[in-house]
């Protein structure tokens, strides 16, 4: 369930009719609902419930200050994956003593960042990386705490791009190596083991793969244990999917019962770092339908939205909903919703019945992570504008950039 519904013929947000947004606004436009994101946050923490845990919502799916702001103000910590995450987290409220920092690629700069800043924990995904947290750590006078990301070499079952838990993939430490290198992190001064930690994909829709990295990181945490390592918490990572089309994830509740019972008695700190079961079905892409073409085998309804705006359906073949803001009766035509950019790759959905005309408003459902965060200026787009939904009101949380803008820092030669 989700707060974008049709009331009297037309899309609402929350108790807002869409339309009326775009009207003030303007097309392309997100548009998040607070009370959708607010319950899905709660679902994951209402579902863990008495077991010591910390969530930190994936800041890469949705980075929006507000969208980061009312998570912060719920309790939640972040998993981030760079210094500009960090820096966004902060500047919205969020408490750096509960973020969690992943990533193959951390810089020494990062590193200073998120020690000076204080946070939870570094999620360290290879040897070079593990020396080079203890040496900073060591120039700040500082112990930084770890935890190792283990590759548990767990198929997802998800779209090949998005799937990081399998030998092949660059993320995390082969389980073949994690005891050494748990040794290798205890002899060095400057870190502190903390806990272990796993991510093994995005857009899972079953437990099976969760359950098998799991009972994998908890063998692992009984052989340290027996090494003389005790680690405090235990990081599953994230990946829980949501339901584009008719997909059957696992609901949140589901997802942490299953984790739970196999935690057991354990009072490993169970950390959750899910982002688009947060903000994927929190958000829509509104966009206006600038032009009707029927071409002999094809009709294409060109939109003012494009693959810079969202671009899930170019890179991953993602279907998205598309569905109308204002429905009218009539005989659907199968169109591909395509936007202005000047690629073949360019669109938002292929052979979707619908009736339309010039003009209509047309909402991308699911749009919520993985949306704005991937937008990109090609074609000197200038990236849309962010609407916070809140009840009766809504709220403009990003300005539509403007071209000026965009060659902000470049410079012709004198
Ligand atoms: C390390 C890490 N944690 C969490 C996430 C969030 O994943 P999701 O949005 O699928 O919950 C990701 C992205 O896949 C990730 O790479
Ligand atoms: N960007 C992806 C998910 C990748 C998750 C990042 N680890 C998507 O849109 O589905």
């Amino acid at each position: 369930m989700d707060h974008f519904s049709y009331q009297d013929g037309e899309l609402f947000a929350e108790n807002v009719p869409v339309r009326a947004i775009a009207k003030a606004q303007g097309t392309p436009c997100y548009i998040y609902s607070r009370a959708t994101l607010e319950r899905h946050y709660r679902a994951f923490d209402e579902a863990v419930g008495s077991h010591p845990h910390l969530i930190c919502y994936a800041v890469k799916a949705n980075s929006n200050l507000a969208v980061l702001n009312l998570l912060a103000r719920l309790g939640s910590g972040f998993d981030i994956v760079s210094g500009g995450e960090l820096a966004r987290v902060i500047a919205a409220g969020g408490d750096p003593a509960k973020v969690v920092f992943s990533g193959v690629g951390k810089t020494s700069a990062e590193i200073r960042q998120a020690l000076q800043a204080g946070i939870y924990c570094f999620n360290v995904e290879s040897e070079p990386e593990l020396a080079r947290v203890n040496a900073v750590a060591g120039e700040l006078g500082q112990v930084a705490p770890v935890s190792i990301r283990i590759n548990p070499d767990v198929d997802a079952g998800t779209h090949p791009y998005i799937s990081t838990g399998l030998k092949e993939n660059k993320f995390g430490i082969p389980m073949a190596r994690a005891e050494a290198v748990y040794q290798q992190a205890a002899a060095l001064p400057h870190l502190a083991i903390k806990g272990v930690d796993c991510h093994i994909g995005s857009q899972l829709t079953s437990l099976p793969p969760f359950i098998d990295a799991l009972d994998r990181l908890l063998a692992l945490v009984d052989r340290l244990a027996a090494l003389g390592i005790e680690l405090s918490h235990l990081d599953v990572g994230g990946g829980l999917g949501v339901p584009y089309d008719k997909e059957t994830p696992p609901l949140p509740a589901e997802y942490a019962d299953a984790l739970r019972q196999r935690l057991g008695q354990r009072q490993l700190t169970l950390v959750l770092e899910p982002g688009r079961a947060i903000m994927a079905n929190a958000g829509i892409l509104v966009t206006e339908v600038e032009y009707l073409k029927h071409g002999d085998d094809k009709d294409f309804a060109i939109v003012d939205a494009a693959m810079n705006d969202l671009l899930r359906p170019s890179l991953y073949a993602a279907w998205q909903a598309i569905i109308p803001v204002v429905p009218r009766q009539g005989e659907p035509r199968s169109y591909d919703v395509v936007g202005p950019v000047c690629e073949t790759g360019d669109f938002l959905g292929k052979d979707r019945p619908l009736v339309l005309a010039p003009g209509d408003l047309l909402a991308v459902r699911s749009a919520g992570a993985y949306g704005f965060t991937m937008a990109s200026n090609y074609n000197s787009r200038p990236r849309v504008a962010e609407i916070l939904v809140d009840g009766d009101d809504h709220h403009l949380v990003r300005a539509r950039e403007t071209v000026e803008e965009l060659w902000r820092g470049e410079q012709v030669l004198p």
